[in-house]
Order: C-alpha cells, then structure tokens, then sequence
C-alpha cells in the first residue's frame, strides 16, 4: 500500500522541499487548503484532503480535517488486526507521516489592537487534534510539528527511516507544543475574563538558552521567557558585548534592572548577590554612578551595574576603572562601547526600559508548588506618608527619604537603607533581626550616618532600631508603621529630635 502523507500548515516556510523529499520517496501527499495550494503550485501532485473525508471544508475552515477518514487513518494501530479490519471495512487508508503547524495565535495576540473575533479564529482546532492523534500513535506515525525538523527527518527517511524512539521524541515535542499553545489561549481567556487565581495555573514559558550551570556548577539549568514578552526585562536584553550570562547573573541582573525602574531621574544601581550596594542618583548619568560607586567601593567589585540613561563617554571611564560583570542600560553611546569593550570579561546589556507591557504577576516555586502574587508596585509619594513625630522632615530630608524608601524595597528583609544626598550611605540585608540590619547599615554608613535618614522595609517592633539609629545621628526615619510598639519608637525619635513618617505601606522582600 502506499505510504501517505498529510500536510497542513499555516507556517509555510521549506514545505515545499519537504514534500517533494516525501514525493520522491513515494509518499502520496494529501493536503489542506493553502498548503495544497503551495504544492501544487510547486508541480507536486497533492491531492486535497476532500478527496479522503469525500468532504468538503465548511464553516469558513472551521471544519476540515475533523474527519473520522482522517483521525482513523492517524489513530489506528498497524499490529491490531481489528484496527486494521475497521480501516479496509470503511475504506480509510493509514496515515504515515503528518506535518502541521498551527495557527498563529501567538502572532495574532501580539497584534496592537486585535479584536477578541480575530484572536478567536486563530485558535487552531483541526491542527492540534491531528497533531495529538499522530502523536499518540507515535509506534506507528511520525508527526513533525517544527520546520527544523524536517531536514532531519527527511535524511532519516532517506537513510533507512525513523525509529520508534525518533518518533517518540518527535511526539514528545509535539504533546510540549500543543501545551504551549493551550496555554497561550488559556492565558488569553484568564485575562480577557479577569481571572487572577484561576484553579489550575497553566503558564507556559519559550527557552532563551541552556546555561553552563545552575546557581552551583553541579545543577542544570536554562533561561527561558515569556511568550510576547516586551520591554523592560533580561529576557528581552541585546547582549552588546562579552561572554555568555550565568544563571547567577540572570538573577543579579534581573534585580538591579528592577531597582533602576523605581527611578524616574538619571540612576544609577549596583548589585550583588541580588541586593544592592549602591544606589545614587544625580543630574547626569555620570554623577549618578559616581554616587552609586561611591556608596561601596568595595562591594561594587564584580558586581552588576544597572542604568536607566545612555552609557556616554563620562560614565564609560567611571565603569572601565573597575571590575563588573555586567552593565545594563538602554543604550551605549559609540565612544562609551569603544571604551568598554576594550574589556573583553564585561558583559554590556542593552535593555528597554519600558515598563508598560511588564507582568503583572509574580511567581516563584517552592517545593511541590507554586506561589503567585502581584508584583509590588506600590508606590509612596510625599503626600502619602503621615508624619508621626512632633517634628517634621525638612525638604531635603523629605527627598532622602523617599529616595531610600524605593531602594529599601529592593533590599532583602529584614532590610535598612541609610542615605543622604541622593546616593546611599549603608544597607544592611536579609538579617534575621531588624536591629542587627540596622547596625550593619549604620556600620556600612560609618561617620556619614550622622545627618543621614534611614529607611526600614516593614515596622519597628520595639524603640531599638531608633535608639541605634539616634546614636549614629539619623535625623529622619521612614518606615510603615503599624507596630503595636509604634508609640514607643514614636517617643523614642521625639527625645531625640528624630523626624519619622509612616508610608503605611510595607515591602517586604524574602
Ligand atoms: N478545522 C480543521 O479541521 C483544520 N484542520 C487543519 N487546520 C489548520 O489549518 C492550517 C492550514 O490550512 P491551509 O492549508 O488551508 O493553509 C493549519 O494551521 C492547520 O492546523 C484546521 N483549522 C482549524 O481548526
């Protein structure tokens, strides 16, 4: 009997070398609609897929390949007599090798402006059901879903032809795509009907690349990222200059691109181990990073950079002199590039920093589980903070405060942020107890805490983070309040002349 192949595809592209492949190796090729179209027209002699379901396509395409003459001929086992029995009864010839692409749902949700109409057309219902047919009788059936694959299929074709494992591999890729796909349609759904915490959560997310290793050299991993993801992300970044990123990387980048978003002024951010060692920011690019080096000369060392203005031929010098592993920004001006790629180990990132279209959630795994919550993009401005303390801030202590209450929350909790003038004097990160945070941020800060505000991620249990800090002489405090204690930290500042105010809003960071 004659070996058949059927074709559907929306993504045209090397089809046609594929089939006349299958053509010469004595497949008879039955095709949908526009694939038809494109072998014909390429002197092949498909035949429609009407010809198989004696069938034609209705619905406006809705139904075409839904069609027991198909989806028997994909699903029927060749060792199973009575499978085979049912085939000849009926007159349904087997179906040996399927390619099929889906419609371009990913494509068409990515358009601005579509329509839920035009997103609901492109989901693919004829495609996926031959996919996973053909997929589920893999013992028997190759189903190819991928262009790239089908040079190679085509050479084991060639070459004696595939074995069950190949298949099996070719299906295993197949039942991922389908998935991802769903899941794309799924999540289209959950956000057009609002649904935030739907009962199954099916994310689903496209390899950027394997990495050498995990956060240790003994653990596997790889990057991957959002389907349509744009803007303001690491899997979005232009790698400019330098060798491939890390794991540990990925993640120290991604947190320094998330502290330099919270500024609206030229910033400048320096990172590591996920918490930041400095912070400034300035009238120039340049003046910002001075302020952020500055901060903690030491710390800085191998550290990653984050800037949310054009790397120009000032800033290029400042970065040069020191070692870093990676510097972001959104753009590099030519004579800044020529300055830092004349070092080869920098890694030079080029990244948007357009926040509009950036995930509303978060998520992070825990053993055997997920958890999912909105990002924290709270926000506090002068007008929202309630000063406690029978004296107020003044105006430039007001500025520090907010300044370090935006960097505070990107500090680990327990966290503390001592700054003054624009760039950050001390962090203190991820102690188990508020006042030792304090104390190595104060330690950090050194002689410069005297003058200096001080901000803390979540409320002072009892007065001693302010005693501390009136030692150091902090002269303003800006924490969220809501301790039962309050009134103790409350009096505590008033005996020493501290200003404190209440964001009402806590940032833990875990
Ligand atoms: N409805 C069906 O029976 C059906 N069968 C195949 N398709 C899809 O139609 C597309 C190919 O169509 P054409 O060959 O007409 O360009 C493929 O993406 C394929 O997945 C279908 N379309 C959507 O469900």
């Amino acid at each position: 009997m004659k070996k058949r192949a059927l074709f559907s595809v929306s993504d045209k592209s090397n089809v046609v070398d594929f089939a006349k492949g299958l053509d010469r190796l004595g497949y008879e090729l039955v095709s949908t609609g526009g694939t038809l179209k494109k072998l014909q027209e390429a002197g092949l002699p498909a035949i429609p897929v009407s010809d198989v379901t004696k069938f034609d396509e209705i619905l406006d395409g809705r139904v075409k390949t839904l069609h027991p003459n198909i989806h028997g001929g994909l699903l029927a086992k060749r060792g199973d007599d009575g499978h085979l029995k049912q085939l000849e009864e009926r007159d349904i010839d087997p179906i040996d090798i399927v390619v099929v692409n889906l419609y371009p749902f990913k494509q068409t949700i990515d358009q601005p402006g579509v329509t839920e109409a035009e997103a609901i057309e492109n989901i693919d219902i004829g495609g996926p059901s031959m996919l996973r047919a053909a997929a589920k009788n893999f013992r028997d059936v190759t189903v190819v879903v991928d262009p790239e694959d089908y040079q190679p299929v085509l050479e084991q074709l060639e070459h004696g032809g595939l074995q069950v494992d190949d298949r099996k591999q070719l299906a295993a890729k197949v039942f991922r795509h389908t998935a991802n796909y769903d899941a794309m349609i799924a999540g289209y759904f959950s956000e057009i009907t609002g649904e935030t915490a739907p009962e199954t959560y099916t994310i689903t997310y496209e390899k950027v690349q394997s990495l050498r290793y995990g956060e240790n050299p003994h653990q596997h991993a790889a990057f991957y990222k959002q389907p349509n993801g744009k803007g303001a992300s690491i899997a979005n970044a232009e790698q400019l200059h330098g060798k491939e990123l890390s794991y540990n990387n990925i993640q120290d980048a991604n947190a320094a691109l998330e502290m330099v978003l919270e500024y609206e002024g030229a910033a400048a951010v320096a990172v590591k181990h996920m918490n930041p060692c400095g912070i400034g920011i300035g009238q120039t690019i340049g003046s910002a990073f001075h302020k952020a080096y500055q901060a903690d000369p030491v710390s800085i060392f191998g550290g990653i950079v984050a800037l949310n203005r054009e790397v120009d031929t000032a800033t290029a010098e400042q970065l040069k002199e020191i070692f870093l592993e990676i510097v972001i920004a959104p753009s590099f001006s030519d004579e800044a590039m020529e300055l830092l790629t004349e070092k080869k180990n920098i890694r030079l990132l080029k990244i948007s920093m357009e926040t509009a279209n950036q995930n509303r959630q978060k998520v992070v795994s825990v053993t055997g589980g997920l958890l999912v919550q909105d990002i924290d993009d709270g926000k506090v401005a002068e007008q929202d903070v309630n000063v406690a303390t029978s004296r107020k801030p003044n105006e430039q202590e007001m500025k520090d405060l907010l300044f370090a209450w935006k960097a505070v929350k990107h500090v680990k909790s327990n966290a503390i942020v001592i700054a003054n003038q624009d760039q950050t004097l001390g962090i203190g990160a991820g102690q188990m107890n508020r006042v030792g945070t304090a104390k190595i941020a104060l330690e950090q800060a050194g002689e410069q805490a005297n003058g200096a505000v001080m901000a803390s991620d979540a409320f002072f249990p009892m007065p001693d983070t302010v005693e501390t800090a009136a030692k150091a002489g902090i002269t303003a405090i800006i924490q969220p309040g809501g301790s039962k204690r309050d009134e103790d930290s409350i009096t505590a500042c008033n005996e020493h002349g501290i200003a404190m105010v209440f964001t009402g809003m806590r940032h833990f960071k875990h």
